[in-house]
């Protein structure tokens, strides 16, 4: 049997067992088992030219955002609006074969945008480019799922499921679970929390599917067994999601409505070029960048030229992105704005950034 025939069998046996206090362990068993197997079908099969030429586009800019979709949702024609590429739209299915990078401006940052191609159902298991653009979308800093509005909800539960199938995980937060493979002493099973959707006894048959027998485990939320096998595969990405429903100049404007507050969504028209600004910001809030203005003593802020930083960044990640050597001198740094409590304040090197502080570099001399 095939690793797809035995990810089907396995589908099967989940979809027929009732869930109920008796079946739990079986079903955890299985869970891990449909992982496994998942995972195999990832690795790399050795051929070349598998990967697909035109896919592997360097990364740049401050951040990566892939266009993911069924096949003419308007995934090109939003390219070509929002940056200086032109990529080839047109009312045909698969008119996008290849990764086509363009880059959007907006507040000082460079976003890495990124047409591909359509994919399907099936496209986690290698139907069409699925598998090439899945990979894609696992090195990108967010996914727009683009869905045409007109064709309803469905595209969206699709897609989602086959990124999750390939252990992209959308709009969630890592496992509050600590998982270390030991050489020897067993299985050492601790919960800081109250646990109601796993036991002990499952987290071991779970292990033991995946021929672990030595490993400390804590549990510091009250996660599921889908999220302990998250953890134990290690090749999770956790991905922020928008979803973009495009095409609302075909609908009414009480569905636009609807769907414009549905959790993580956007509306827009890339045709008619509507709510686009919208959709930026939106883009740029997900991405949680930071914009960080220099300043030299006696002199005014530079506004025009900001460090772009991830969300988290500290007085140090602002150090290195001036130049590498100034770690080794750096005495201390003023701050203005709302990472401090009063303006300027003298902070060290780890204090964490806000969106728009100036900053103000002190060198030992
Ligand atoms: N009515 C309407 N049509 C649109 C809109 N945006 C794109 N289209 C049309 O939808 C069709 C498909 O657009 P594309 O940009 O090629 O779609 P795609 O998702 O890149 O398609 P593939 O590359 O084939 O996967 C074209 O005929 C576009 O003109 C929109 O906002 N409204
Ligand atoms: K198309
Ligand atoms: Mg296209």
């Amino acid at each position: 049997m095939g690793i797809l025939e035995k990810i089907g069998e396995i589908e099967k046996e989940i979809a027929r067992t009732q869930k109920n206090k008796a079946t739990e362990y079986h079903l955890g068993v299985l869970k891990a088992k449909l992982a496994k197997y998942r995972s195999q079908l990832l690795e790399p099969q050795g051929k070349k030219g598998e990967k697909g030429e035109g896919f592997d586009v360097m990364k740049s800019g401050d951040a990566r955002v892939a266009l993911i979709g069924f096949p003419s949702v308007g995934k090109s024609t939003l390219l070509s609006t929002l940056t200086n590429t032109q990529s080839v739209a047109a009312s045909y299915e698969f008119t996008t074969l290849t990764c086509i990078p363009g880059v959007i401006e907006y507040k000082g940052a460079n976003i890495q945008l990124l047409d591909l191609p359509g994919i399907i159902e099936g496209a986690s298991q290698g139907k069409g480019r699925g598998r090439q653009v899945i990979a894609v979308a696992r090195t990108s800093d967010l996914v727009i799922m683009m869905v045409d509005v007109t064709k309803g909800e469905v595209q969206k539960d699709l897609l989602t499921a086959e990124l999750e199938a390939v252990g992209i995980r959308l709009n969630k937060k890592k496992p509050g679970i600590y998982f270390k493979q030991k050489k020897a002493g067993g299985i050492k099973f601790n919960a800081t929390c109250a646990l109601t959707k796993i036991d002990e006894k499952m987290v071991q048959m779970i292990l033991h599917e995946y021929k672990i027998f030595n490993a400390e485990v804590i549990f510091r939320e009250d996660c599921t067994p889908d999220e302990l096998i998250d953890v134990i595969s290690g090749n999770r990405v956790y991905i922020p999601c928008l979803y973009v429903y495009n095409k609302i100049d075909q609908v009414s404007i009480e569905e636009v409505d609807r769907v414009a507050h549905l959790g993580n969504s956007v509306v827009v028209s890339c045709n008619m070029k509507l709510n686009l600004d919208y959709l930026l910001e939106r883009t740029w809030q997900e991405l949680s960048l930071l914009r960080i203005y220099t300043k030299k003593p006696g002199c005014a802020p530079d506004f025009s030229d900001p460090i772009i930083l991830r969300g988290g960044a500290s007085v140090e990640h602002v150090c290195h992105s001036i130049h590498r050597s100034i770690v080794a001198v750096f005495k201390y740094a003023l701050v203005w704005g709302k990472s401090t409590k009063f303006s300027p304040q003298r902070v060290g090197i780890h204090h964490i950034m806000c969106d728009e502080d100036v900053i103000q570099i002190v060198t030992k001399k």
